[in-house]
């Protein structure tokens, strides 16, 4: 009998934002400098030991863009394999408590309308997001 041994897959858990304000939704570009660069991504980042999803979330949104967030909703956890590592993405519709944005890692950033989101050139785990954003907003009406 062959054996095949499966070595465990390091399992990274990633809160991020869709940020609404005005009827629009946030959308960054990764720094050219970064992993998946240029491709463009909802704000957010890995926990940090010991915090929940919004406490990382919400840390994370003050470093990147200096805001402080409201977090409204919780959508689908959707999860992407990148070879050595699985990430888990766990997306949070978001409003802003702050209105002055200063970015600190990304290139830019786009305010699009919910429609507008499939133009650009997401990292792969964020199409799942904008489905699930979309039934979100479909089960709003
Ligand atoms: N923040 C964020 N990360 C995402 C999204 N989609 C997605 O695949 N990721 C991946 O999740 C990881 C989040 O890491 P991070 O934002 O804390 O930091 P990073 O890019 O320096 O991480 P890395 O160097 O480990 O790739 C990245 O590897 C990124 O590629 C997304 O919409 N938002």
């Amino acid at each position: 009998m062959i054996e095949v041994l499966v070595s465990e897959k390091l399992v990274v858990r990633v809160p991020c934002a869709v940020i609404e304000h005005n009827g629009k939704v946030l959308a960054g570009q990764r720094s050219a400098a970064l992993s998946f660069p240029l491709q463009w991504e909802f704000p957010g980042g890995k926990l940090e030991k010991g915090e929940t999803d919004e406490e990382a979330l919400a840390r994370e949104i003050k470093e990147e863009l200096d805001v402080e967030i409201e977090i409204l909703n919780k959508l689908p956890e959707t999860s992407k394999d990148q070879g050595w590592r699985e990430i888990i993405l766990v997306p949070f519709v978001c409003n802003l408590k702050t209105l002055n944005i200063t970015l600190s890692e990304h290139e830019q950033i786009l305010w699009l309308t919910p429609g507008q989101l499939p133009t650009l050139d997401w990292t792969e785990a964020d199409l799942n997001v904008i489905e699930n954003y979309y039934e979100y907003l479909a089960a709003k009406k």
